[in-house]
């Protein structure tokens, strides 16, 4: 150990803010901006960590340690960063983050959850907190103790690529599911402070609500696109997420790409500085968004040293480089030198970050190890993320009239046609942020069980089951089907690459519908990650749901159209008639729904 180093700071028994400044005296300005830095694995190296004291790592989507990494694999790789971390002059740890947005989504074998549209149709904040702290635990049993999550995004406009990210388009249901937060981090004890970051133990993780704010308001939802709105509007629709996070104790905030009225968030010093420091007293610590410092000029990059003072005067502490730490460090070295960067920016920053780190007692546990390896995919989340699926269904459409309904549908019966591309694949049923940052159209992508795998096991032994991806319409009435379940939706998509202005069903899945709907009855699931456009078909399909993106337990669509449950889903958006009323949501002045918000049809369960 170095003589000339107090250790104070290292006593648990101090008091934080003594630890914060016993430490904060005693490092550099090198070492207090390297603290600010958060640079993907692909650019680090346990001797960067070493050498430059960096702050923090992240697994960016689908940024992984091998393909089909096992638990303890992540472990090795993230303790590896950790040691030259600790082996560093003053050994301040790093922490560790990773996009665990509908479960531990970059990892093999974890648990996939439905994504955030689905969990704001169960309109149960019970059972989303429970899936907090399922994730939290499979993000743990990886060695990883702080993720990106949750969105809490209030979608105004279901083009936007990342609707299925946001909850809801009510800012009341985005507030109910902050309950999540207390999932990941801990339940807040009883007359706790309340404001500050916290985390209640080795099994729950530092969360992350994003993207702050407004990145589900911009025009026409256009991704990273401008929010135009008044200040009412945005206290009222997209702010009110952030003031439930802030009481419920989550420790970090990220910036979003998005621009407020023609400022960019990353650079908006009112909003991050005055309001959410401010008035809103957060104290955690606020983090940029991948490359959101460089997006502030177009094209990207372009006056980085620009941004980089504009992104951290306007009140970011940490910053998603997320490659190049020399480039970062070299600039803000010179900005705090030639004090265009106070000093005091700086050592609020670090401070944040710091308090963050004592208060996860990462200094305390900062090496992670095997004791959670079997929470990742286990049974016992697999049956939480079932039961979300089954509360998260829509039934949208269920026969003529509800003397004659078609659901649930005889487990005993003849023979079924099931059909359709998203009937029997993993990747289409998981949807984006899945084991790759876009996902995949991959039947295997990862361990569950697909919906056709669901009613497999759901019907009587004596039921011929007949799957067909896409089948015609010959096929169809030459076989005598009893009836037939098709599942047909959007492919997988993530942020800009998901911008959709026209939301049609695509082909096959449309030809499927025709095919044969118009042949014998059917029941279409739809999965997607938000409304698409169904009227035109709506007369010709028998019942009709919504599934949204149900992630690996499919046996839970399977739970429900065969009545084990019933459904009991409620629509968390407004489903338009076409993509020219857009956009259009709840307590509008003009609102001409096909379905409005909070519909759902209900069935009766036999309550297994
Ligand atoms: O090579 N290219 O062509 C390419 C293109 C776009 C990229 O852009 C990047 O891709 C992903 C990783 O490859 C990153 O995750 C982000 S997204 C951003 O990242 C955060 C951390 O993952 C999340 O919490 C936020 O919620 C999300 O907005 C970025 O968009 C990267 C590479």
């Amino acid at each position: 150990p170095n003589p000339n180093i107090d250790l104070l700071y290292k006593d648990p028994s101090q008091p934080m803010n003594i630890r914060i400044k016993n430490l904060m005296d005693q490092m550099t300005l090198e070492e207090k901006i390297a603290q600010m830095a958060q640079l993907d694995r692909v650019a680090a190296t346990p001797d960067i960590m070493r050498d430059f004291s960096i702050g923090s790592l992240l697994s960016g989507g689908g940024s992984v340690p091998r393909e089909e990494a096992t638990a303890e694999e992540w472990v090795e790789m993230v303790n590896g960063f950790q040691n030259g971390s600790l082996s560093s002059r003053l050994g301040i740890p790093m922490i560790y983050g990773v996009d665990a947005v509908h479960g531990h989504n970059n990892v093999y074998k974890a648990t996939i959850f439905p994504h955030n549209v689905a969990l704001g149709a169960t309109r149960d904040p019970e059972l989303v907190k429970r899936i907090g702290a399922a994730t939290a635990l499979e993000a743990r049993a990886t060695g990883i103790p702080y993720v990106f999550a949750p969105c809490i995004a209030v979608c105004r406009d279901p083009r936007w690529g990342r609707c299925y990210e946001s909850y809801s388009e009510d800012h009341k249901i985005v507030e109910q599911m902050t309950e999540i937060i207390e999932g990941l981090q801990g339940e807040l004890p009883p007359n706790s402070r309340k404001g500050v970051p916290y985390l209640g133990g080795k099994d729950k993780v530092v969360a992350c609500a994003k993207h702050f704010v407004g990145d589900g308001g911009t025009t026409n939802g256009i991704n990273e696109n401008n929010t135009v709105i008044d200040w009412h509007e945005l206290l009222s629709i997209h702010m009110p997420g952030y003031y439930h996070s802030i009481i419920k104790g989550v420790s970090t905030i990220m910036v979003s790409f998005s621009s407020l009225n023609g400022l960019k968030m990353h650079a908006n010093r009112n909003l991050v500085t005055n309001f959410l420091k401010g008035t809103l007293r957060f104290k955690g610590f606020v983090i940029s968004d991948w490359q959101g410092v460089d997006k502030i000029t177009y094209p990207e990059h372009a006056n980085y040293s620009d941004s980089l003072l504009k992104a951290i005067n306007a009140g970011i502490d940490m910053v998603m480089v997320p490659y190049d730490h020399t480039e970062f460090s070299t600039i803000m070295l010179s900005h705090v030198k030639n004090n265009l960067i106070p000093m005091s920016r700086i050592d609020d920053a670090v401070k944040r970050i710091l308090r963050v780190k004592f208060s996860m007692g990462l200094f305390e546990n900062p090496i992670a190890d095997y004791s959670f390896v079997d929470e990742l995919g286990s049974q016992a989340h697999r049956d939480l993320a079932r039961e979300a699926v089954r509360k998260s269904l829509v039934l949208l459409k269920n026969g003529e009239n509800a003397d004659n309904p078609v659901l649930p549908l005889p487990k005993k019966t003849s023979k079924i046609l099931v059909a359709g591309s998203h009937a029997n694949n993993m990747g289409l049923q998981c949807g984006g942020w899945t084991i790759t940052w876009q996902g995949l159209d991959s039947k295997n992508l990862t361990v569950g069980t697909t919906i056709l795998d669901g009613i497999l096991n759901a019907v009587d032994p004596n039921t011929e089951i007949v799957y067909s991806e896409i089948p015609d319409s010959e096929f169809v009435k030459a076989e005598n089907f009893s009836y037939a379940i098709v599942v047909v939706g959007e492919p997988p998509y993530t942020e800009t690459a998901g911008d959709n202005t026209n939301l049609t069903i695509p082909e096959p899945g449309l030809s499927t519908m025709k095919n044969v709907c118009g042949s014998v009855k059917c029941v279409v699931v739809l999965i997607s990650g938000r409304p698409l456009v169904v009227e035109p078909y709506l007369s010709s399909v028998d019942a009709l749901m919504a599934a949204w993106l149900p992630g690996t337990e499919g046996q839970g669509v399977a739970d429900v159209l065969f009545g084990d449950y019933g459904f009991t889903g409620k629509l968390s958006r407004t489903w338009f008639k076409t993509v020219d009323q857009l956009p259009m949501n709840v307590g509008d002045e003009h609102y001409d729904p096909l379905f409005p918000f909070g519909f759902g049809l209900t069935t009766e369960g036999i309550g297994v």
